[in-house]
């Protein structure tokens, strides 16, 4: 009797599994069967001295401080200490088409038939089916099987956008800021709602980095996750400060963005208390900062990620300092951060003319 044949997963070589980690790498038992056969690149946040014990069988790179240090040198300051927003290290040294980041307290979720929930693969499927920003489909994603547009839907807008950024939802702790974490100790997102939308042109989203998968070649550049954590006057909105760079570039570029499936199992509700310390300044400067997102303009002659990425770090520094100072130090690292990308990431006009940045 021929052998079952297990088939290669979609992208096996094209994808990086980025994870940030303080704790232990025990949750990547549950995720094997989907996760084995790609590369992994943890970012050890915190003391580098500590082991983290990887389980076996899993491909990996593994970066401590330390390591961030002596890659960067002094661009090193561009990448936060002790907050989540150290992934984004993982994002700047892959060399994969698409990255797929997950928290080490997130696990498979189950739908309500019961199938466990290869995220990864859903993912995948977001990235790789086109999005629809300009124009909204009320039967939600076309692309997925059993579903299309609908009457009155333009054809001419029909073939869709490349999509750069996939964001997935959470099953039992959703992600919800202190405030609402303190009001609402005991609820549990219990709802799984079998829907991919794309989020349309001109609409910000909060985008949550614990279940999050983009095409690092598409926009890899914009997925900053800024200066948070140790030594910042913020943490816990570094996803957030990602998401809003990113989508208002996503806009400028005609690429797309969609949220959705799939769901994880989110099981570690954090402190509220640290929570609410680490956040609160972001929960009002957010009243100015989203006003600032909706009103960018990017010119015409922006037409790469860094270039956008630069210039939004101008408009930082022009129209945020009287926010608050940090908002200087962020712009200066959103310059930092391209200039490492450019560094670690060549094009290719840069490799053949012998430049290295
Ligand atoms: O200092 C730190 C703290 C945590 N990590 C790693 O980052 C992720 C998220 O940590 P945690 O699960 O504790 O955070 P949550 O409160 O559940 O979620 C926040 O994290 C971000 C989403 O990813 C966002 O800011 C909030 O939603 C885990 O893998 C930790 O190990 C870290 O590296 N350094
Ligand atoms: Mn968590």
């Amino acid at each position: 009797m021929a052998e079952a044949v297990t088939p290669t997963p979609l992208l096996k070589d094209e994808l990086d599994i980025v994870i940030p980690t303080i704790r232990n790498l025990d949750f990547l038992e549950m995720w094997r069967p989907f996760f084995q056969q790609y590369h992994l690149i943890i970012v050890q946040d915190g003391d580098p001295a500590k082991t983290i014990k990887v389980p076996e069988g899993f491909d990996y790179e593994l970066y401590n401080r330390n390591d961030i240090n002596r890659i960067l040198g002094p661009k090193a300051s561009c990448i936060s200490f002790k907050d989540s927003a150290c992934r984004c290290f993982g994002y700047l040294v892959s060399k994969k088409k698409y990255v797929f980041t997950i928290d080490d307290d997130c696990f498979v979720a189950t739908e309500p038939s019961g199938k466990k929930i290869n995220a990864l693969e859903q993912h995948i499927k977001n990235l790789l089916c086109p999005s629809t920003p300009f124009f909204f489909n009320t039967l939600y994603d076309p692309y997925r099987g059993g579903a299309d547009f609908v009457r009155g839907y333009p054809f001419s807008l029909r073939e869709g956008v490349p999509t750069a950024v996939s964001h997935g939802l959470w099953l039992n702790i959703p992600d919800y800021d202190a405030p609402t974490q303190l009001v609402k100790p005991l609820e549990r997102n219990t709802r799984y709602v079998d829907a991919v939308m794309t989020i349309p042109k001109g609409t910000l989203f909060p985008m949550c980095g614990m279940n999050l998968a983009f095409n690092r070649e598409l926009i890899g550049p914009a997925m900053y996750f800024g200066l948070m954590g140790d030594g910042q006057p913020i943490g816990r909105y570094d996803d957030m400060w990602a998401g809003w760079c990113t989508k208002v570039i996503c806009d400028h570029l005609g690429l797309g963005v969609k949220t959705g499936l799939p769901y994880i199992y989110h099981s570690k509700a954090s402190n509220p208390f640290v929570n609410l310390k680490k956040e609160y300044k972001g929960i009002y400067w957010q009243e100015e900062l989203i006003p600032f997102f909706q009103s960018v303009a990017l010119p015409k002659d922006c037409n790469t990620v860094q270039k956008c990425y630069i210039e939004l770090s101008k408009q930082v520094r022009a129209k945020l300092s009287k926010v608050d100072d940090y908002f200087v130090k962020l712009a200066d690292a959103m310059v930092t951060w391209i200039e490492a990308w450019d560094e670690l990431n060549p094009s290719p006009a840069d490799l053949s003319n012998g430049s290295s940045k």
